[in-house]
């Protein structure tokens, strides 16, 4: 863990299942290699993780089964310690190498920006050659304007100590914002290629699905529905993400999909028994394939427990260097330097939105209207929209650091206009990105504007559960009690997952708590008059939301178009949280 970072509380623990193939999953770390250092429960670095992949291989030999270890993308935009660097991810790439991974693809914010998706392909796909996978992702070579595959499009290996065949395959989801110097081909249409169609029919012992693409997504029902077509009874192991979400979903006896959260708070384990072995020329044949999976918090006590190892004997050199060279960088971009001290907790969605503790309350209500202002126009009426998912993660009361402000939001979108907008057409808008429906089309689905927990209608976060306090807190202040006798344990809070296969995911058993909806979308009125409405309004947004902004005016009455947007404020929106966090929060703690 980082010097500085909470130490983890004992939770009564769930243990892992080794089976004969054995994996674990990142996805979504978002630049957060240092760990969590204002949450105990998640303050394990990456040079931790790093430590307890060479254990776990080494169990994995002892034990004559294998162990493979997976990422599924979105390792940028997050955290400070990628987005503060120039270039971004100065440190990063270099960090993020020094894991050994065996099969690892792209995750849709590799693919905002040009300059990432180059970044990419000239850093990270060469730094893991043989396992890089893009099976629907060309790359657009800047010299030449060639359409190349941003890496292999499949791989095909042999498992070190069960010497099972294994084709790998890896996707990113049907995402269409991505950068035009690359090309995202659609699941649907990628499948009917010949390579596919090659792979599919390789006769593989286990068929190994990674992928950007949320459980509950269309595209990975389409990938299972073809290799199952084609391969009976041969096991599918699918690895997913986007979602920010700890879930496994079934598709049918021998194939499970798991995704492993977000944030490097979670590590994934999946298990798998009962794999046949194929003889040349055997056909599929039925098995009975077990699939097991556990979500383990990412924090020392935790992988000390898995490893059977103490904090003597735990840390490897390799994973010490790495713990070494992350707090080199964060020490080199000075993320810990404080800009204020915020006065209380503000949460994306352990809060009610609108409420005195909701994040969106404190920017519609604070932050916009007080730093959302161009001075030549200051004196007309403006309304301002955000989208929920430009704020990434919650503020803990306490110092507001450098790092704090990537950490809520990190990305480059700035402040657009449409300027005289009549009222009566402006102000149907927000609720139009709210309720979104057929006024958007298809591509532009309006659950994109907000935070990807909420992506899955009807898979309600709170039953994903997180403390009502911050875990530092109940950690300090809780001592926990064994899980035997009568007495019931003083729980940390913390994950309490439901899946398809139960509500025994987690490694560490927490006390839930509840999660809140939060709106696509919010509002800020300014300079409004007293009494009665105005006749025209500014109508500003932050860029990401102009798409769905253009048709829902055009709904309301209103004929814009791109071309009727101007910049407003040429400011990020993590600038603007740095400057009123400068100017309004400026006692020391
Ligand atoms: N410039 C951007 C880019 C993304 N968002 C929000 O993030 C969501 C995607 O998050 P994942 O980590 O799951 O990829 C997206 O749907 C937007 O809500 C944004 O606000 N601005």
């Amino acid at each position: 863990a980082q010097p500085g970072a909470p130490a983890p509380v004992a939770a009564p623990m769930r243990e892992l299942d080794w089976g004969q193939i054995n994996f674990l999953h990142t996805t979504d770390t978002h630049g957060w290699l240092g760990g969590h250092l204002q949450e105990a429960q998640y303050s394990a670095d990456w040079g931790d993780y790093i430590s307890f992949t060479e254990h776990m291989r080494r169990k994995a030999d002892e034990k004559g089964v294998d162990l493979l270890v997976i990422d599924t993308g979105d390792r940028v935009e997050g955290n400070g310690l990628y987005d503060s660097s120039d270039p971004k991810g100065k440190y990063t790439y270099d960090i993020f190498r020094e894991q050994s991974i065996d099969a690892l693809c792209t995750g849709n914010h590799e693919l905002y920006l040009a300059d990432t998706v180059a970044r990419e392909h000239s850093i990270t796909v060469p730094n893991f050659k043989k396992n890089y996978i893009a099976s629907n992702l060309d790359y657009i070579e800047p010299e030449t304007g060639n359409q190349i595959p941003q890496a292999q499009r499949y791989t095909k290996f042999k498992t070190k100590n069960q010497g099972y065949n294994v084709v790998a395959l890896g996707f990113i989801f049907d995402f269409d914002r991505n950068a035009n110097n690359s090309v995202v081909q659609l699941v649907e249409d990628t499948l009917k290629e010949e390579w596919f169609q090659k792979a599919i029919r390789e006769k593989p012992d286990l068929f190994l699905v990674i992928g950007h693409v949320g459980l509950r997504m269309k595209e990975f029902e389409q990938i299972f529905k073809v290799i199952r077509d084609e391969n009976w009874y041969t096991p599918i192991a699918f690895f997913g993400g986007h979602a920010h979400v700890r879930d496994t979903r079934k598709f049918d006896d021998q194939a499970f999909a798991i995704a492993s959260g977000r944030y490097f708070e979670t590590i994934g384990w999946m298990s798998i028994d009962g794999i046949k072995k194929k003889n040349k020329g055997d056909v599929s044949a039925e098995a009975s394939v077990s699939f097991k999976r556990r979500y383990i918090d990412n924090n020392l006590l935790g992988l000390y427990h898995h490893s059977g190892l103490n904090e003597t004997t735990f840390p490897t050199e390799h994973g010490r260097n790495v713990t070494k060279m992350i707090a080199k960088a964060r020490n080199a971009l000075d993320l810990d330097y404080t800009y204020g001290c915020a006065p209380q907790d503000l949460w994306v969605n352990r809060a009610e939105y609108p409420s005195n503790t909701s994040i969106f309350t404190w920017l519609e209500k604070e932050v916009i209207p007080q730093s959302i202002v161009r001075e030549e126009r200051a004196n007309q009426s403006r309304m301002a929209i955000l989208n929920t998912g430009a704020i990434r993660f919650d503020i803990f009361a306490g110092a507001f650091t450098k790092d704090s402000t990537f950490l809520i939001s990190p990305f480059t979108s700035k402040f657009n206009y449409i300027p005289d907008v009549p009222f009566a057409v402006a102000s149907k808008v927000l609720q139009l990105l709210n309720s979104g429906g057929p006024v958007f089309s298809s591509s532009l689905d309006a659950k994109y504007l907000t935070i990807p927990e909420q992506f899955v209608p009807g898979f309600s976060p709170s039953e994903r559960s997180v403390t009502e306090e911050p875990l530092v807190r109940i950690l300090e202040s809780e001592s926990q009690k064994p899980l035997s006798g009568e007495q019931e344990p003083d729980l940390v809070g913390g994950y309490t997952t439901k899946d398809d296969l139960g509500e025994d995911g987690d490694d560490a058993i927490h006390s839930p708590i509840k999660f809140y909806q939060v709106p696509n979308c919010v509002e800020s009125r300014i300079a409004f008059p007293e009494e009665g409405d105005p006749e025209t309004v500014d109508l500003i947004f932050i860029d990401y939301v102009q798409p769905w902004i253009i048709p829902a005016l055009k709904f309301s009455g209103g004929d814009y178009s791109n071309d009727d947007v101007e910049v407003y404020v040429d400011r990020t929106l993590t600038d603007v949280i740095e400057a009123w966090v400068k100017e309004n929060w400026s006692e020391n703690c």
